[in-house]
């Protein structure tokens, strides 16, 4: 919080540069560019450039030509981290400095890791424990270990080009005599004004990466988030002007695709080739005898690796009643659970499987029951939307846990379409929601989505008796 005040604080200091950024983020002018790409961006650039899109191309460009600032918006699987790897690349190239940032630490290391595997130097900012495995190397507390004076100290910040480190991180010392060329800000729609305003006062130039559509700022406070605190720099600083696009994605099937285009993208998200289009989970098992003759038909057509079976609604039909003040549901949770065996069972790696659901309690009774009942189970990764951001897995389950609850609950996080958005746009080749789609009708962004499930007569109803489907058979799991 004192971070947060701080920065504020230090908005308002008489200095030109900082005056150029309050003219900028408070006053909002409109951030100017280069009329032409120097010639040696070309010559210099053309092996990272090559490896890029053409949209990824022209971000990466315009964001060299902007005098102040300039916007990255990469949809879900669009490619943002690989675009800021070239970034970074093409700077270096030219000669700048940059202060790389996010706000996770796993979304620093995320690209620093790529930057490695590019032998690209760099230096990591923060506590070692906090660093990845393989980034701990190029930690600045085992690398300054050495040094015995304040001169090889401080000669050993100066020079290192590239300085990574999360927005918090920016309080320390290396900031209080150095300003880089450019500063790029990753998950930039996850960061809170106030905290973004740290790595932007160490900078001539920033770029801000990220996706509105994704998660926000997370605010406690109801009262602040009326006032606005939910609403991060990217957002109050997107525009036509200062905002390159990237809507080509090389991550979901067209189906899963469909789904997040008519939840959130408006038809602008493409698939970036035709076999991604059409891709689909591979089971090799599936037409072996094991699998034919004991999969139920419920499960032989949610776990199908036909194009059209690729999202998937599992309709408990009011079946699964919960306690309406619990966030557990122990018979989602069963469901769930025998999916997992069965995908197994039809040859799909474990570590392909992923399980998002809303609420920790939930996360944390399949995580028990899928270790319990599953060998390697603690290899099926289970885990909150917000864990989730920035990455994918094959085939996602989720769990939506609400039923027998007529009225939506007020600030229910069922509500909230971002959500929804970055748990659909994780999956690859498969999407299996699993609830109750009367109870799930009545929140908005669920009855947006459940009319193209429908559509696409994807809905499976689970009643007893019905294509060899039985509450009773899941007793054993549910306490
Ligand atoms: N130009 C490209 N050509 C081929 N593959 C690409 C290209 N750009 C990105 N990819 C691939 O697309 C996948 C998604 O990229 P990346 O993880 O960078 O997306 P992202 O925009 O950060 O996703 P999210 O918003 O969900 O965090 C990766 O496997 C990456 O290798």
């Amino acid at each position: 919080m004192s971070f947060n005040f701080t920065n504020l604080a230090r908005l308002l200091i008489d200095d030109p540069r900082v005056a150029k950024l309050r003219a900028l983020i408070v006053d909002r002018i409109q951030p100017s560019f280069k009329k032409g790409l120097p010639a040696d961006i070309i010559a210099k650039g053309k092996s990272i450039l090559r490896q890029l899109n053409k949209s990824q191309q022209r971000a990466v460009l315009r964001t060299l030509m902007a005098n102040d600032y300039s916007l990255l918006k990469g949809f879900p699987g669009t490619g943002k981290t690989s675009t800021i790897v070239a970034l970074v690349q093409l700077m270096l190239a030219l000669g700048y400095s940059v202060l790389l940032t996010s706000y996770t630490h796993s979304a620093v290391d995320n690209i620093l890791l790529k930057l490695k595997s590019c032998e690209v130097d760099f230096l990591r900012l923060g506590k070692t424990s906090r660093i990845h495995p393989d980034i701990k190397e190029y930690s600045d507390e085992r690398l300054t270990s050495v040094f015995r004076d304040v001169k090889s100290l401080a000669d050993f910040y100066d020079d290192k080009l590239v300085v990574a480190t999360t927005c918090l991180g920016t309080n320390h010392v290396l900031f209080s005599r150095r300003i880089f060329d450019f500063c790029i800000v990753d998950e930039a729609s996850q960061v809170l004004q106030p905290a973004v305003l740290g790595p932007l006062f160490q900078a001539h130039r920033f770029v801000l990466v990220g996706d509105p559509q994704q998660l926000p700022p997370l605010i406690q406070s109801s009262e602040a988030r009326d006032l606005g605190m939910g609403e991060s720099l990217f957002a109050r600083l997107d525009s036509l002007g200062a905002t390159s696009c990237l809507t080509q994605q090389y991550r979901m099937n067209g189906h899963i695709m469909k789904l997040a285009n008519l939840l959130m993208y408006d038809g602008q998200l493409q698939c970036a080739n035709s076999a991604l289009e059409t891709a689909t989970i591979t089971l090799p098992n599936y037409t072996n005898e094991e699998c034919t003759t004991t999969f139920p038909g419920w499960i032989k057509r949610a776990a199908s690796s036909n194009l059209e079976n690729s999202v998937v609604f599992l309709d408990t039909c009011g079946c699964a009643p919960e306690d309406q003040n619990s966030n557990v549901s122990a018979k989602e949770a069963s469901l769930i659970l025998v999916l997992i065996i069965s995908f197994l069972k039809a040859g799909l790696n474990i570590d392909d499987i992923g399980v998002i659901t809303p609420y920790r309690d939930q996360v944390k009774y399949l995580r028990n029951l899928i270790t319990k009942n599953v060998t390697n189970g603690s290899r099926v990764e289970v885990n909150t939307v917000d864990q989730y951001q920035g990455r994918d897995k094959s085939v996602i389950l989720y769990s939506c846990v609400r039923s027998a609850t007529s009225k939506p609950k007020n600030g229910d996080i069922l509500q909230d379409e971002h959500r929804l958005n970055v748990a659909i746009t994780r999956a690859k080749y498969k999407l299996i929601l699993i609830g109750d789609i009367s109870t799930l009708q009545n929140y908005k962004p669920f009855k947006t989505l459940i009319s193209l499930f429908m559509e696409s007569s994807q809905v499976y109803t689970l009643r007893d008796g019905i294509d060899g489907f039985h509450w009773s058979d899941f007793n054993p799991y549910c306490n």
